[in-house]
């Protein structure tokens, strides 16, 4: 029997037209996926039997708020139970969070739910975004079982949505997992790969979500000259309940100076949870690695093993969103929700 799919266009250069001041999102893609998919010869598999909803208002993904993932979260439950899988078209800008989000913020498991978008829009010549609709369409149609779970398919690659980051501004594989391998690659065939098994359910219990304040989550990319006084005016956010801290290589940072290390402390003694994760793509936090990194851990913060930011961040802005208490969301923090984290066996 064929499947049936629900593709939900959020906005994003995949369907964007020229307006004078740029790029910008616009309707017309709906009509444009029926008439191209509708045929089946498209698609190598079956075709699928295809429903098209337009998210409104239409945006440039740069404008996605935590209050988004939990609308297109909640649009994909409603209906959860009339559809086979999911196609979510999306600008690629903040691709990779919505991608994460919606494996956390999706509490419901077992279909597909593929996010996909395009590096130039549907109407230009030698635009992605014909090849990377089918693609989408297609995985979302045939995702073996031990797979399923919320992908990235973009270019050539299919890849575990919270794992997944983009990497390029100009290439058509725009995303990559360095964390973790790939779920499937996309060539004259598509293949999936055996090893990435689908996460787990989640191991907390389904919440009900309301939205988080936008300021309930912070993240600080450490660098060179960053300021125990530049910690201290962002902690005093009263709406502030998870500062992650991107660091270097294995966690590491600037805990010699005294001072930053104080604002830590009086960060998490004020119930902030501190999360640590790394900066380089392919980086995982070790704070026994170096003393740099110990000392994080001896003043309370949480490491983020090989989460990436943008799955740190989501992961927060659901447990806040789920109703946790800043103990639960240490402790949770250390489960991997959704595949998200590889825990040290
Ligand atoms: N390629 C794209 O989709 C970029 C666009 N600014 C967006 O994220 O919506």
């Amino acid at each position: 029997m064929s499947k049936r799919l629900l593709i939900l266009y959020t906005g994003g250069t995949i369907g964007m037209q020229h307006t004078e001041k740029g790029l910008a999102p616009a309707p017309d893609l709906a009509a444009n996926i029926s008439a191209l998919i509708g045929s089946g010869r498209t698609l190598a598999s079956d075709p699928p039997q295809l429903s098209v909803q337009t998210v409104d208002p239409l945006i440039d993904s740069s404008d996605m708020r935590p209050g988004n993932w939990i609308e297109l979260a909640g649009r994909i439950e409603s209906v959860y139970d009339q559809y086979d899988g999911f196609v979510v078209l999306h600008g690629t800008d903040t691709l990779a969070y919505t991608s994460s989000a919606l494996s956390f913020f999706i509490q419901k498991r077992g279909k597909p739910v593929i996010v996909t978008g395009a590096q130039l829009p549907f109407g230009y010549p030698r635009s992605d975004a014909r090849s990377n609709l089918i693609s989408a369409v297609e995985v979302a149609a045939t995702l073996p079982e031990h797979l399923t779970q919320v992908c990235v398919v973009f270019g050539s690659r299919i890849l575990r949505g919270n794992r997944a980051t983009k990497i390029s501004a100009r290439a058509y594989d725009a995303f990559a997992s360095p964390r973790v391998g790939e779920l499937g690659r996309i060539g004259i065939d598509i293949e999936f790969q055996g090893q990435q098994g689908a996460p787990l359910p989640l191991p907390v219990n389904a919440r009900a979500l309301s939205i988080p304040a936008d300021d309930a989550v912070v993240l600080l990319r450490l660098y060179p000259g960053i300021s125990a006084n530049i910690l201290r005016l962002i902690c005093q956010d009263t709406n502030l309940q998870a500062l992650i801290i991107e660091a270097y290589g294995s966690g590491n940072g600037p805990v010699s100076d005294p001072a930053f290390t104080a604002a830590i402390r009086e960060a998490i003694a004020k119930g902030i949870v501190v999360l640590v994760v790394s900066q380089p793509l392919d980086g995982v936090v070790h704070f026994d690695r170096y003393a740099a990194a110990h000392e994080f851990a001896g003043a309370g913060a949480v490491s983020g093993l090989d989460i990436t930011p943008e799955a740190a961040v989501t992961k927060l802005y659901y447990l806040i969103a789920a109703g946790y208490d800043s103990r639960e969301i240490k402790d949770i923090l250390s489960v991997s929700l959704a595949g998200e984290m590889h825990l040290p066996s």
